[in-house]
């Protein structure tokens, strides 16, 4: 019989980057990534802020494309700082667009996943859907624990991308996903290294809020006395700290950019700050990943690097000549998150599942954003 065909719009906002898709069915139409440099993203004091201009970002790049937004079935969004909750397909409803609002558990661009994909949804009269957030959490109850009771460990990573490379790995090894022991790095604007066994992702390091290395634009992990004299120094409000460490952190404080492929041309050129700074980056993923070995007892079936610095040779040869001890690393550059965000949407258009509800605080109707 032949398959009913949707087409899906799917949205992916990033810390620096806005990736869109159009999916027949599982087929990519189109897809586009539109890069925000430094100063775009800082000209706005919050991520909410953005909304208008990443929306028209998205409109703009569809109508130069001559595609009809009428004829969609839904719209799929990259979900956000959300309440922890099992992965999979949620509608997006009244609740959740107020945490992704007010940012219940901070600040990311993939909270406007969510509501870019229910305001042009909505236009349209059709569903909009979040698939696998950022606050998936599967971690085993030994890996919350931080040292400090009030302080719990928290599962904030890029879940979508690294389940979804971790189960395109284990199908080329000839594996179940939930057979094998990974570990999956994923290098965006921020860097989580996830340890993955039984399908799980059992730890992670806290990609947005100071855990793990330095990334593009954050600060990762920070001598923690330090932190708080900086603090309490008089100097800085709480956000111009916050900011510090996410957003203009890590490569964009020491060297005034988020785009690696600028550093490398600042090293080819002999800038030697440069190339100290991209060392320290690939060193800092390297220990994080001797770091989440040990959590597997050294036993590890293969380490994956992936994101947009996976693309970045020099770069993922610096940590693979730190890490290769370990176990074999499979590269695959760029990532997969807009078929998967397609595919979750689908799975449910097709009734092969149910879009699961979001049970955050009811909130009332009407969000002002334009
Ligand atoms: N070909 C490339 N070589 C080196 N680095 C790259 C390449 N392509 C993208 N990058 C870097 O990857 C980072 C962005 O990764 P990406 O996964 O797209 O992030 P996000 O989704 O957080 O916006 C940027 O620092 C970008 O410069
Ligand atoms: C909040 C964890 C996910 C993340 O860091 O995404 P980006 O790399 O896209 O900013």
């Amino acid at each position: 019989m032949h398959q009913k065909e949707f087409r899906i719009l799917v949205i992916n906002p990033g810390s620096t980057s806005t990736k869109i898709g159009i999916f027949d069915n599982e087929r990519p139409v189109f897809e586009k990534t539109i890069r925000h440099d430094t100063e775009t993203i800082h000209q706005f004091d919050s991520v909410i802020d953005q909304y208008s201009f990443r929306k028209d970002t998205i409109l703009e790049a569809l109508d130069y494309e001559g595609i009809n937004i009428s004829k969609l079935s839904c719209v799929v969004g990259r979900g956000g700082l959300l309440r922890p909750i099992e992965g999979g397909t949620y509608g997006v409803n009244e609740a959740m667009l107020a945490d992704l609002k007010t940012g219940y558990a901070g600040e990311h661009a993939s909270n406007l996943g969510g509501i870019l994909a229910y305001e042009i949804a909505e236009g349209l009269n059709i569903p909009s859907f979040i698939v696998d957030p950022v606050v998936v959490d599967e971690m085993d109850e030994i890996a919350r624990i931080s040292g400090v009771p009030e302080m719990e460990r928290k599962s904030i990573f890029h879940a979508l991308n690294q389940k979804a490379v971790a189960r395109r790995v284990s199908k080329m090894l000839g594996k179940s996903y939930e057979a094998l022991r990974l570990i999956v790095v994923h290098m965006g604007g921020g860097i989580t290294v996830g340890v993955h066994k039984g399908g799980r992702v059992i730890d992670v390091n806290n990609g947005l809020h100071g855990e793990g290395p330095f990334s593009p634009e954050r600060a990762g992990t920070v001598p923690i006395g330090d932190l708080v004299s900086m603090c309490f120094s008089g100097e800085y409000y709480a956000d111009e700290v916050m900011k510090k460490l996410v957003g203009q952190g890590g490569l964009v404080a020491y060297l005034g950019t988020n785009d690696a492929r600028t550093v490398e041309e600042m090293i080819e050129s002999g800038n030697e700050k440069a190339e100290l700074i991209y060392d320290a980056m690939a060193y800092q993923v390297a220990k994080e990943i001797g770091s989440a070995s040990s959590v597997l007892y050294g036993q590890v079936d293969a380490i994956i690097l992936t994101g947009g610095l996976a693309f970045g040779k020099d770069f993922v040869k610096k940590i693979t000549d730190r890490v290769e001890w370990i176990s074999d690393c499979i590269i695959q550059p760029g990532e997969n998150e807009l078929q998967a965000l397609a595919e979750g949407g689908l799975r449910v258009l097709r009734n092969e599942e149910q879009a699961k509800e979001y049970p955050g605080a009811k909130a009332s109707k009407g969000l002002q954003l334009d």
